[in-house]
């Protein structure tokens, strides 16, 4: 049997009291669409079932009565930064006293009506916001069945897995300003194209937007400059995951990357999911987390699933990636963010994007009907992740991007 709380939670939430993530979001007020949404201030909260527990309420209902969070006004700030870098020890407290407050037989706060009126909203009733303020995002390249499809795409038969993979986890430094919350659109990004055959590179919107199925670690406390932190630490400066789209534009990236790495071909968005998932509430799952893509193509109703894959298809993990990261006395903030690389696994429905699942355009993607090899305009790609095998799931919830075309000359 799992947790129960007296919030009502479905046998198959994503949030059930197993895994309390932490995010980041504002009230829309009463009326609820774009348009009547008055600015109100962000601030952490959980997720448990379809509701939101606003932890500033909780924190200023003094409901935080042990030793690090007492005193702490790591709730009353408008990004999880400074409880991030907290560490270990507070997220545990933190983890405790919420996982009490909501359990079925604490009357705390399931008898005091008022309280629970103003801390637990409807999550319709929320926007949610970037859970952290993101100070640099790295982006690794770690699952071996995506290194070599690339390899393989991009530079031939020979040697599609390069020497030094088997050695270190390779990354290229991504770009943090246009990392955007799930739900925001994306603009098609315009660039030069690789050249086709002998004419000259094209300038224009990408003709190969891609999307790629990635996690991401999202860093607690960090490091000094000049002081690495060793791989058996590494778990204490990681404090959670959440799923990540490292949007791709094919034929930009092709062309520009050599010698230096991905640019303009990856810096126009990157798309998270909003909710934090703990390295607590993974514990009990350290294998097997299964994921999927969907892909609603515009026009279309339904969504496709397109593929699904594992998180323990990845050959380097999330802590030798930290440690590695540091390794020279890099420093790392609170609130970076450790994009994990493609999660491709090793059969054709298992793919993490649209370069290896079409073989760069060559094959077509059949979704309800219709086909196509890369993204257009107006198509939403939805990754989703949880977390199954006993009786509840530990769930990511869902990292969502819709399609814009590109800008034109005069916009
Ligand atoms: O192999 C290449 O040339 C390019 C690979 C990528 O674009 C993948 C990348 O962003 C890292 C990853 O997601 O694994
Ligand atoms: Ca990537
Ligand atoms: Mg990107």
């Amino acid at each position: 049997m799992g947790l129960k709380s007296f919030v009502d939670v479905s046998a198959d939430s994503h949030f059930p009291l197993e895994n309390i993530p932490f995010g980041v979001f504002r009230p829309k007020t009463a009326g609820g669409d774009d348009h009547s949404l008055v600015v109100e201030t962000p601030r952490p909260g959980v997720a448990i079932g379809d509701f939101v527990l606003d932890l500033s309420v909780i924190s200023s209902a003094g409901l935080f009565d042990g030793p690090f969070l007492k005193k702490s006004q790591c709730f009353n700030q408008p990004s999880l930064n400074l409880f991030l870098e907290m560490g270990r020890p507070t997220w545990k407290e933190a983890r405790a006293t919420i996982q009490k407050l909501l359990s079925a037989d604490e009357p705390s706060l399931r008898d005091n009506l008022s309280l629970r009126k103003k801390s637990l909203l409807p999550m319709n009733d929320v926007e949610m916001l970037l859970p952290v303020v993101i100070g640099d995002y790295t982006d690794f390249f770690c699952s071996m069945y995506h290194t070599k499809n690339c390899g393989l795409i991009f530079r031939g038969p020979e040697d599609p897995i390069l020497p030094n993979w088997f050695h270190l986890p390779v990354a290229y430094h991504g770009r943090a300003s246009s990392v955007v919350i799930s739900g925001t659109k994306i603009t098609r990004p315009r660039g030069q194209g690789h050249p086709i055959g002998s004419s000259p590179p094209y300038f224009g919107p990408t003709k190969k937007l891609d999307f790629e199925l990635e996690m991401a670690a999202i860093v607690g406390p960090g490091n000094k400059l000049g002081k690495n932190i060793d791989i058996n630490e590494a778990y204490d400066h990681i404090f959670g995951l959440v799923l990540l789209n490292d949007w791709s534009a094919r034929d930009i990236q092709a062309w520009e990357y050599v010698p230096l790495g991905p640019f303009l071909g990856k810096s126009f968005g990157t798309t998270i999911s909003p909710w934090i998932v703990t390295l607590e509430a993974l514990e009990p799952f350290a294998c097997d987390p299964p994921k999927q893509v969907r892909i609603k193509p515009a026009g279309q109703e339904q969504a496709s699933v397109i593929t699904k894959s594992n998180f323990k298809h990845l050959y380097w993990t999330i802590t030798q990636q930290l440690a590695h990261h540091t390794i020279n006395g890099c420093n790392l903030r609170s609130g970076d963010l450790l994009g994990t690389g493609t999660i491709s696994g090793p059969e054709q429905d298992s793919l993490g994007c649209l370069l290896e699942i079409t073989w760069n355009g060559k094959n077509k993607l059949s979704l309800n009907g219709s086909s196509q090899t890369f993204l257009e305009d107006g198509d939403e790609v939805i990754i989703t992740g949880c977390c199954e095998g006993g009786d509840y799931k530990i769930g990511f919830g869902t990292c969502a991007g819709k399609v814009l075309p590109a800008i034109t000359e005069n916009q």
